[in-house]
């Protein structure tokens, strides 16, 4: 074992000797006793962490050192059955992460469509980004609208190495359409533009904003969001397409994660394969006036059933505040910014 050091009753690993005397950091008897932050709906009888747990603030544990016999958080998922993390709040070492990302000197895009009306939610959207989306990084922001002119005239504030790009999107008169043709026109302009700019894409819903940090603890090859609405349903529950006619079809008895198209990304060629393979699959159903339940989200799922992503994000990174508070949400990263659908649609 390592250098632990045995008193009164305690034995103290070397995080929680580094507790002892900082008032804040007290270590914790050693007992039969669940901790208080044990879930009662675990049996008395389930295998528990033998590692000395170390202090109320178990924070204090991993960020000196992590230990093979203790699991960050014991009230969530941090791990899909084909080993891609899930981000939670408490689970990475944000400083070792930025010593990497900095390291390989990373340029991160966000793509955002501000389509008719939606234009009214940009500024909302760029000033929380601001303080809170990959910041001390190079970032590109990318806004995608059919009203060029008008989002030119705009001013915003923007930190050092951070770049704002208005692009031309075309427009379609069916909202639904405008959800659709965004796989369409994500993937020319990762083709033509986003490559040879940055080095991973992000694409996010526009009716948002940040309201916490969102870092490169969120970047991957691949990753999705697990959407608000169905991180505790069950498979049979989640909002699939059904119907095996549809290109966006999956079966009764397949799928991981309902995930949401309101955010997700990774490098730029994965992004790349995904909205081709989306926008493949749009059209083809279109050929048989299928229109998949759910619009692209439908095709981003079956996508990411079948292209597994390298990196989920929890609901932390895509929120709704109509669904009140919980107990395992520690933060609220990107929130949904309420509207009225048929105003802002029509
Ligand atoms: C959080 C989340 O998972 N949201 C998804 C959900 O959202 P929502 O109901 O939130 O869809 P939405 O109205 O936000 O539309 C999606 C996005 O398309 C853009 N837009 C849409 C209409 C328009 O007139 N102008 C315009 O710019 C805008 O960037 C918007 O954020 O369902 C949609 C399809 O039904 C999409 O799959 C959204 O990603
Ligand atoms: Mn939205």
């Amino acid at each position: 074992m390592y250098n632990a050091q045995l008193t009164h009753g305690y034995i103290l690993t070397p995080a929680a000797q580094f507790c002892k005397g900082r008032s804040n950091f007290r270590p914790r008897r050693r007992t039969n006793k669940p901790p208080h932050w044990w879930r009662s709906s675990v049996p008395s009888w389930a295998p528990r962490a033998p590692c000395i747990d170390v202090a109320p603030h178990r924070d204090a544990h991993f960020l000196f050192f992590p230990c093979t016999l203790y699991s960050r958080r014991t009230d969530v998922l941090m791990m899909t059955p084909w080993f891609a993390p899930i981000v939670w709040n408490g689970t990475y070492n944000i400083d070792i992460l930025n010593a990497q990302f900095h390291q390989r000197g990373v340029r991160i895009g966000l793509a955002m469509f501000a389509i008719k009306k939606y234009v009214v939610f940009l500024h909302t959207f760029i000033e929380t980004a601001e303080k809170f989306f990959m910041v001390g990084y190079n970032v590109n922001y990318y806004v995608l609208t059919d009203r060029v002119e008008e989002v030119r005239q705009y001013n915003f504030t923007l930190g050092q190495g951070r770049h704002l790009t208005v692009l031309k999107a075309p427009t379609y008169k069916r909202w639904q359409d405008i959800c659709f043709r965004r796989m369409e026109i994500i993937r020319n302009y990762t083709r033509e533009l986003f490559t040879n700019e940055v080095d991973y894409l992000a694409v996010a819903d526009i009716d948002m904003k940040f309201s916490d940090d969102v870092g490169v603890e969120s970047l991957s090859d691949l990753f999705g969001t697990i959407h608000p609405g169905y991180y505790a349903a069950q498979r049979q529950h989640f909002t699939y397409e059904r119907r095996p006619a549809s290109k966006a079809y999956i079966p009764k008895d397949e799928g991981d994660f309902y995930y949401a198209a309101g955010y997700f990304g990774g490098t730029t060629e994965e992004i790349f394969k995904l909205t081709n393979y989306c926008h493949t699959g749009i059209m083809a159903d279109r050929e048989k006036n299928i229109e998949a339940v759910w619009h692209e989200e439908s095709h981003l799922n079956r996508y990411f059933l079948y292209h597994k992503p390298t990196k989920l994000l929890s609901p932390e990174y895509l929120w709704d505040n109509r669904m009140g508070e919980r107990g395992f949400l520690k933060r609220r990263r990107f929130v949904a910014v309420p509207k009225n659908h048929n105003e802002i649609r029509n």
